[in-house]
C-alpha cells in the first residue's frame, strides 16, 4: 500500500517562503510512514493529481500588501472545481505564512488559508505549540518565536536574501508543523 501524501501548496516570489516550505518538508520527512511533496502553485496545472490524492495539504504564502500573494489567490480560485466536486472534503489542512515585518498582518494571510480549507470541508491542524520568546529569559531562538497558534509564522528581514532570512528558528517552527501534520495524517488515514 502506498504511503499517505502530505502536500505543500505554496507560493514564493523571491525565495524566502520557499525556504520555509522546504523546512516544512523536512518535518514531514521525519515521519517514515508519510511522503511529502512540494507543489509550487504556479505549477499546479501539472500537479492537481498530487493534491487530489493527498491526505493533507499544507498551504503556504508570503504576505504581499497585507494579504496572500496574488499568485496564491489565483491558485485558490482555480481550486473551485475541487470545491464543486467536494474533492478535498475531509483532507487535513494546515498553513504557514512569511512576511517582512514581525507582524506584517500575517494573521490576515493565515485567515485566508484557513478559510480556503474550510470552503473545501478540510480539517485544520494548528501548530500545537505554546508561544516562545515571550518571557524575561526568552530568546528569538525559541521555537514559535512569533507566537502563533493557528499555524507557523516566519519573518524575513527585507534586506536579506533567502540564504539567511527567515532565521533558523523559523525553519525549526516550520519543521515542527510539517512533522505534526505528517503524524496527524498517519492517524487520520489509519484503516482508510
Ligand atoms: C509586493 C510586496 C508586498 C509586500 N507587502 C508586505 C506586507 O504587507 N507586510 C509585510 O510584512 N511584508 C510585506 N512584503 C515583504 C514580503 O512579505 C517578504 O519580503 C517575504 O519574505 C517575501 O517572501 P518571498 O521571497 O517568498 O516572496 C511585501 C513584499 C512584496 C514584494
Amino acid at each position: 500500500m502506498s504511503k499517505p501524501v502530505v502536500a505543500i501548496a505554496y507560493h514564493s516570489g523571491y525565495g524566502h517562503t520557499k525556504v520555509v516550505a522546504e523546512a516544512v518538508l523536512a518535518g514531514i520527512k521525519e515521519v517514515d510512514a508519510v511522503e511529502g511533496v512540494l507543489v509550487p502553485v504556479e505549477e499546479v496545472d501539472a500537479k492537481w493529481d498530487v493534491l487530489d490524492g493527498a491526505s493533507a495539504i499544507i498551504f503556504g504564502v508570503p504576505i504581499y500588501m497585507g494579504n496572500v500573494s496574488a499568485a496564491f489567490q489565483t491558485f485558490s480560485e482555480k481550486t473551485a472545481k475541487r470545491w464543486y466536486e467536494k474533492k478535498w472534503q475531509d483532507k487535513l489542512a494546515a498553513g504557514f505564512v512569511n512576511s517582512g515585518a514581525m507582524n506584517g498582518d500575517k494573521h490576515r494571510g493565515m485567515e485566508v488559508l484557513f478559510g480556503l480549507s474550510q470552503q473545501h470541508g478540510m480539517v485544520w491542524v494548528g501548530l500545537g505549540l505554546h508561544p516562545g520568546n515571550n518571557t524575561a529569559n526568552a530568546s528569538i531562538e525559541d521555537l514559535n518565536r512569533l507566537g502563533s497558534f493557528v499555524g507557523a509564522y516566519a519573518q524575513s528581514n527585507n534586506d536579506q536574501g533567502p540564504d539567511v532570512a527567515p532565521p533558523a528558528t523559523d525553519h525549526r517552527t516550520a519543521q515542527h508543523l510539517g512533522k505534526r501534520v505528517a503524524e496527524a495524517a498517519v492517524r487520520w488515514t489509519k484503516g482508510a
